[in-house]
C-alpha cells in the first residue's frame, strides 16, 4: 500500500504537486494520467525519493519513507527514458543489476525469455533503438519480483508485440496481487489492465476512482471516453 498525504512541489515559481493525496492499494493497477506537465512523473519521483516534496507525507507498507532507502527494493520501477552506460553491453547492465541485487535469489526472468533478449546480451547500450532499451527497462523492472511496479511510460517506443507482452506481464502480476502505477498518455492501451485511474491537472488529484465507479457515473466502457466525460 502507498499512500501520499498533503504533498507539494515546486520548482522555482512553479508549483508542480498541489496537495496530492492519492491511494495505491494491493493488487489494484492505477493509470496515473493528465496532460503532459500535470505533475505525473514528478509525483513518481517523489514516490521513489528522487524528487522531495517540500511538504507532504508518502507512507510504503505501512512507514514513512522520510529518511528511509530499503523500501525501494521493493520497487521495481520502469522510467520514461532509461539510461545505462552507453558502452556496457545489454548482458553487462543486467549482471550488474543482478550483483547489485545479489541477496535477492527469486528473479523473474519470464520478460528477458520473451523479449529473448539473450540473444543479444552482446549489444551495446548505446547501439539500441529506443523500443530496445525499453525491453531492457522493463525486464530490469520485473527481474527481482518487487511488491510494486512504476511504470512511467512502459510502451513508448515498444512494437505492437512488444506492448501486448508487456501488458499480459502487467495483468500477470496484478493478478498475483502486486501493485501497479502505470502511466501513459495512449488511453486504449490501458483499458484492459487497470482498475483505477487517477487523474491530475495542474499539479492537483482531479479525481482517484476505480474503473467500476467510472462507468457508473459516465456509462461508458472504453477508457478515453470516460476520460473525456469526466473532465467535461
Ligand atoms: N527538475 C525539474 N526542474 C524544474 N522543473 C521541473 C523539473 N521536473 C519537472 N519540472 C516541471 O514540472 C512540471 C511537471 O512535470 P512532470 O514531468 O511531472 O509532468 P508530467 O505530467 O509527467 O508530464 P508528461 O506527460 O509530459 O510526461 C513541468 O512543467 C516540468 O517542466
Amino acid at each position: 500500500m502507498i499512500i501520499t498525504e498533503h504533498l507539494h512541489k515546486r520548482f522555482g515559481s512553479q508549483q508542480v504537486l498541489r496537495d496530492v493525496h492519492i491511494t495505491c492499494r494491493p493488487g489494484a493497477c492505477i493509470a496515473l494520467i493528465g496532460p503532459n506537465g500535470s505533475g505525473k512523473t514528478t509525483l513518481i519521483k517523489s514516490i521513489l525519493q528522487m524528487v522531495i516534496p517540500d511538504r507532504g507525507k508518502i507512507i510504503f507498507q505501512g512507514d514513512d519513507i522520510t529518511g528511509q532507502c530499503e523500501y525501494r527494493a521493493k520497487i521495481g520501477f520502469m522510467p520514461q527514458m532509461t539510461r545505462y552506460p552507453e558502452n556496457m553491453t545489454i548482458g553487462e547492465v543486467i549482471s550488474m543489476m543482478m550483483d547489485i541485487r545479489k541477496d535477492q535469489k527469486n528473479r523473474d526472468e519470464e520478460l528477458l525469455e520473451q523479449y529473448q533478449l539473450k540473444d543479444i546480451y552482446h549489444k551495446r547500450m548505446g547501439t539500441l533503438s529506443g523500443g530496445m532499451r525499453q525491453k531492457v527497462g522493463a525486464c530490469l523492472a520485473f527481474l527481482f519480483q518487487p511488491d510494486v511496479f512504476i511504470l512511467d511510460e512502459p510502451t513508448a517506443g515498444l512494437d505492437p508485440l512488444s506492448t501486448e507482452i508487456l501488458k499480459q506481464k502487467i495483468i500477470k502480476e496484478k493478478s498475483k496481487g502486486k501493485t501497479t502505477i502505470i502511466t501513459s498518455h495512449v488511453l486504449s492501451e490501458l483499458d484492459e489492465m487497470i482498475s483505477e485511474v487517477i487523474y491530475m491537472h495542474e499539479g492537483q488529484v482531479l479525481f482517484q476512482k476505480s474503473m467500476e465507479d467510472l462507468k457508473l457515473a459516465t456509462q461508458e466502457v472504453k477508457l478515453s471516453k470516460m476520460i473525456a466525460k469526466m473532465i467535461a
